[in-house]
């Protein structure tokens, strides 16, 4: 199996570094002219897959704004999943999912594994149980081709109080993090297949984030983040940068061509980071 690193710079290469999120809020399905209802779940979402899917490198659904509908919720996010890559995108799967070893063992099944009903091209994970907890994820990775992004620095307001907060070795949380991940992509060629999570609204980090490895960026668009604050952030490192955005995309539906025309521009708006 082709690493998630090698298919991930493939996609870049053909496609071009910007995710888009798909994120089906209520206020969007009401901006849509939809009802807050599975039916309506199901054709946000497969509206923007349709629009956005054949044109981007990596998509990203966040899991529970299809988790809050049960399982036929659940049922529409598979769809996503298949019919995203179907056309030929990564499928980035935003759940965040991180806890003791064994049951982490049972999310890397559920999402790591191609052949799960979820089974997506990597997933985002939590590493407040400590970074070994993941390791059943890492391994599923290497077996599977698929990859992972770990929270770092996130864009939230809040994540400073965990993320900077200092190791017994005088290490900050983030910068442990991603030293685990450097470690973890060592002798990667392009590049690994164990992400960075790190916003695009943290204003400046002293961090190194160059761990050899592709780096999530949320917070770009309707959390303030541009690309100015990119350049700024992660100067060399922005070459596997992912900017990754739903809300200022999804407002552009539920018109197919005006959603991909939006998806376009952040796809050109990003293009020169990194050279
Ligand atoms: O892992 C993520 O994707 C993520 C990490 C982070 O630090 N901040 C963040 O906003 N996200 C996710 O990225 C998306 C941002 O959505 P917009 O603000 O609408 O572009 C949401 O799905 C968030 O859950």
């Amino acid at each position: 199996m082709t690493p998630f690193g090698t298919r991930l710079a493939h996609a870049i290469e053909e496609r071009g570094r910007f995710c888009v999120g798909i994120d089906p809020h209520a206020a969007l399905l009401h901006e849509w002219g939809l009802g807050d209802d599975v039916a309506s779940l199901e054709r946000f979402a497969l509206t923007v897959v349709e629009a956005v899917a054949p044109v981007v490198g990596t998509v990203k659904p966040q899991s529970a704004f299809y988790e809050r509908f049960g399982s036929r919720g659940v049922a529409v996010l598979e769809r996503v999943v298949a019919e995203s890559r179907a056309a030929g995108a990564l499928v980035l799967m935003d759940a965040k999912r991180g806890d003791i070893g064994s049951t982490s063992q049972a999310y890397a099944d559920a999402y790591l594994d191609p052949t799960s009903p979820l089974g997506s091209d990597a997933l985002t994970a939590s590493p407040y149980l400590g970074f070994g907890s993941l390791d059943p994820m890492l391994e599923a990775c290497r077996r599977h081709g698929s990859g992972l992004f770990v929270l770092a620095l996130t864009s939230n307001k809040e994540g400073p109080e965990v993320q900077h907060a200092r190791t017994e070795d005088g290490t900050t949380v983030a910068g442990s993090v991603l030293a685990h991940l450097r470690a973890a992509n060592a002798d990667a060629d392009p590049v690994g297949s164990f992400g960075a999570v790190v916003g695009a609204t943290i204003g400046h980090t002293a961090e190194d984030l160059d761990v050899n490895g592709p780096l999530l960026v949320p917070g770009f668009g309707a959390q303030g983040g541009t690309v100015d604050d990119l350049t700024r952030i992660f100067g060399a490192a922005a070459r596997w940068a992912l900017p990754s955005s739903s809300r200022e995309v999804l407002r552009a539906g539920p018109d197919v061509g005006a959603l991909r025309d939006a998806a376009r521009r952040g796809n050109d708006a990003v293009r020169g980071l990194g050279a």
